[in-house]
């Protein structure tokens, strides 16, 4: 009975644990200074004082939610000796730590007790050594790891390719080593493992990252490197033993399929004449090399050359349309301020996948006239007739401004549709966001991103006033879709979709039908794409990737809900990406600004600002003495010259 007892007791006493898992008593300001006693160098925590508290002291670097410490932003800090994984440990609801770009050294901290940090930010410091091979197992909630610019070596980690939530992985310039292991988590949105010493084939699945991610690998192959892989020759079997009448046989049957090969060999050939013969001559041999073989095949385009051979050949489209080529049909400029180009030209480009976004595929084609273009190829359209494409072209073509860029040029055939841009050097918001952490990124501080919403603003009041006939002038307007030029003027891509694509396609491809109504009540307006502005603000003033995004639902962040609830408790201050500079003097301006978010992304259409407030609020906080800008952004002045100021 006494021995029932004890037993009893002691599994009551695990339950206890369970529910209640005995912790660290130390507060989470004890727990910071202890972890401030293990850096060698903690002169920039002067503000960690005892007597004062994390969160409502505003202790350097610490994040804190409901007065509990849920982050560490310690970059650039000059930080060196140990990380006090300890008291680390003791800050029950820490979630993210960053002591990027400090001098830490020697092995990576053993911060696998940590189960339930999200992210993980150590690049830019001088770890090196191996990491075991199952050093992430216990941390599955993880979705941010940066371990680039260290010294690292070794292979890669398996344990990173079971992560399911992982959304960023960096693990460029370092020396890891060895085969890389198959990463193909849908959540990975931004991942390079460049400058290493990695080797072998580039695992399948992992062709939907560009070709940056993996260069300075001089071992790897495969993917979109461009670099084929040899594949090793099989090893030659020993020779079967066969008697006369089997070597007869097999003799008879090598001669036969030498014969049938000869002869098919002869018919290709004929074929393949008459082909080239039909293509516009400037469709050089180089063509199945380059552009064609990664973008629109050669079958198509024979049977696409038939369709407009035989009267479908491009037909004017407007003021300033132009026709190129012979033969087949062909690229229809709309703008050829860069100079004029043809469907051969560009079939005969080296040819890049830029990404497969969920309205078609994108590939970058370099030109032998030195233009760089990108050619979005669109996966389903509606039944549009050529007229009402031409039409909707046109229309689209005559947009001129500077926060919006303009097609150069479309291909239009019933079975393909393909827009071609510009190519921007420096990419997109997102990419400058969440996947560079380069000079670019450095570069985006609060001046730099209030000149990009600005200009954001503008361009969409802009589509706003000259697409107005469309439920959804913008219809997809999200970071990956405005583009930056070098000096960080946004240019808005891949609007007015909506009028030229089916519309299951577009509730299944747009963000704007992620905004609430449309979720709910499929009640699409051109407030879905203030709500869609509202989420771009946030994700520029927070840093984080929204979940709004994400078609699956998992990862990234509920900017929305997260800034309310910040807005409701005011504390504001807290949401700012802490890569932004800090500098007192702006967070008034983002506090502002932060607002403006929250009230474009308003759950009801009614409470929300529409568009020209919205414009009018953010115009509002560079001059309120200027009552004329919105009236010359909603008439497409030439008004982005004016941001740089
Ligand atoms: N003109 C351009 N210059 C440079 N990069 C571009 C250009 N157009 C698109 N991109 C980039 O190419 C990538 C693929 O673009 P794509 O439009 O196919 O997909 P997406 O924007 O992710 O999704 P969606 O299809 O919903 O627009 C994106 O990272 C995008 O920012």
């Amino acid at each position: 009975m006494a021995i029932i007892h004890v037993l009893g007791s002691s599994i009551y006493f695990y339950i206890f644990l369970l529910i209640f898992p005995i912790t660290n008593s130390i507060s989470d300001s004890e727990a910071l200074l202890k972890l401030k006693e293990s850096f060698t160098n903690s002169t920039a925590l002067d503000s960690w004082k005892l007597g004062t508290e994390p969160c409502t002291d505003h202790w350097i670097g610490v994040r804190c939610d409901n007065g509990v410490v849920w982050g560490l932003r310690l970059g650039h800090l000059g930080l060196s000796g140990k990380i006090d994984v300890d008291a680390l440990g003791s800050l029950s609801g820490l979630r993210s730590i960053s002591v990027m770009s400090n001098a830490f050294s020697g092995p990576i901290p053993d911060f696998r007790r940590l189960g339930i940090l999200r992210g993980l930010y150590l690049s830019m410091n001088q770890f090196s050594g191996e990491i075991p091979s199952d050093y992430f197992t216990s941390m599955g909630g993880l979705r941010k790891v940066w371990l680039s610019g260290n010294g690292l070596s070794g292979p890669i980690p398996s344990s990173l390719a079971h992560l399911t939530h992982l959304m960023e992985l960096h693990l460029e310039n370092n020396q890891f080593s060895g085969a890389i292991p198959p990463f193909d988590q849908p959540s990975l949105v931004s991942f390079n493992l460049s400058n290493n010493n990695l080797e072998g084939e580039i695992p399948s699945g992992m062709s939907r990252f560009s070709q940056n991610a993996f260069t300075g690998n001089p071992g790897l192959c495969g993917g979109n490197l461009g670099k084929a892989c040899d594949r090793p020759a099989k090893p030659p079997a020993g020779p079967p033993k066969m008697d006369g009448a089997q070597m007869k046989i097999i003799m008879w049957a090598l001669l036969a399929s030498l014969v049938v090969l000869f002869s098919l060999m002869i018919v290709g050939i004929f074929v393949l004449k008459r082909r080239q013969e039909s293509l516009d001559p400037l469709v050089g041999d180089d063509v199945s090399r380059s552009f064609s073989t990664t973008s629109f095949d050669k079958k198509n385009l024979g049977s696409g050359q038939a369709g407009f051979g035989s009267g479908h050949r491009t037909a004017s489209s407007g003021k300033g349309s132009r026709k190129y080529g012979k033969g087949v049909g062909d690229i229809v400029m709309i703008n050829d301020d860069k100079g004029e180009f043809g469907l051969a030209d560009l079939m005969k480009a080296a040819a890049e996948v830029l990404g497969n976004g969920a309205l078609g595929s994108s590939y970058k084609a370099m030109m032998a006239n030195g233009l760089t273009v990108v050619v979005k190829r669109i996966k389903e359209s509606a039944k549009m007739g050529k007229d009402q494409f031409d039409g909707e072209m046109t229309r689209i073509g005559s947009l001129k401004h500077n926060n919006v860029l303009t097609p150069l040029a479309y291909h239009y055939r019933k079975d393909e549709k393909l827009l071609v841009y510009e190519y921007q050097p420096k990419g997109s918001l997102q990419y400058l966001l969440h996947g560079d952490r380069g000079i670019s990124h450095a570069q985006l501080n609060w001046p730099t991103r209030l000149k990009i919403i600005q200009g954001i603003a503008r361009g969409l009041a802009y589509l706003h006033t000259q697409l107005s006939s469309l439920d959804l002038p913008h219809g997809n307007l999200k970071s990956s879709n405005i583009l930056l030029t070098p000096d960080y003027d946004p240019l808005l891509v891949d609007y007015g979709f909506s009028s030229f694509i089916s519309s299951t396609q577009a509730s299944q491809a747009l963000i704007a039908y992620k905004s609430p109504e449309a979720t709910l009540d499929h009640d699409i307006s051109p407030k879905c794409d203030v709500y869609c502005l509202g989420l771009v603000i946030l994700e520029i003033l927070t840093g984080k990737f929204p979940c709004q995004y994400l078609n699956n639902g998992e990862g990234g962040t509920d900017i929305v809900q997260w800034v309310r609830s910040a807005i409701v408790e005011g504390k504001e201050v807290d949401m700012f990406d802490p890569d932004i500079e800090c500098n007192k003097s702006f967070i008034g301006e983002m506090e502002q600004i932060l607002h403006i978010g929250a009230a474009c992304t308003e759950n009801s259409p009614d409470k929300r600002l529409d568009v020209t407030e919205a414009v009018r609020r953010i115009e509002g906080l560079v001059s309120s003495q200027d009552d004329t800008k919105t009236i010359q952004v909603l008439s497409g002045d030439a008004y982005g010259d004016r941001l740089g100021q």
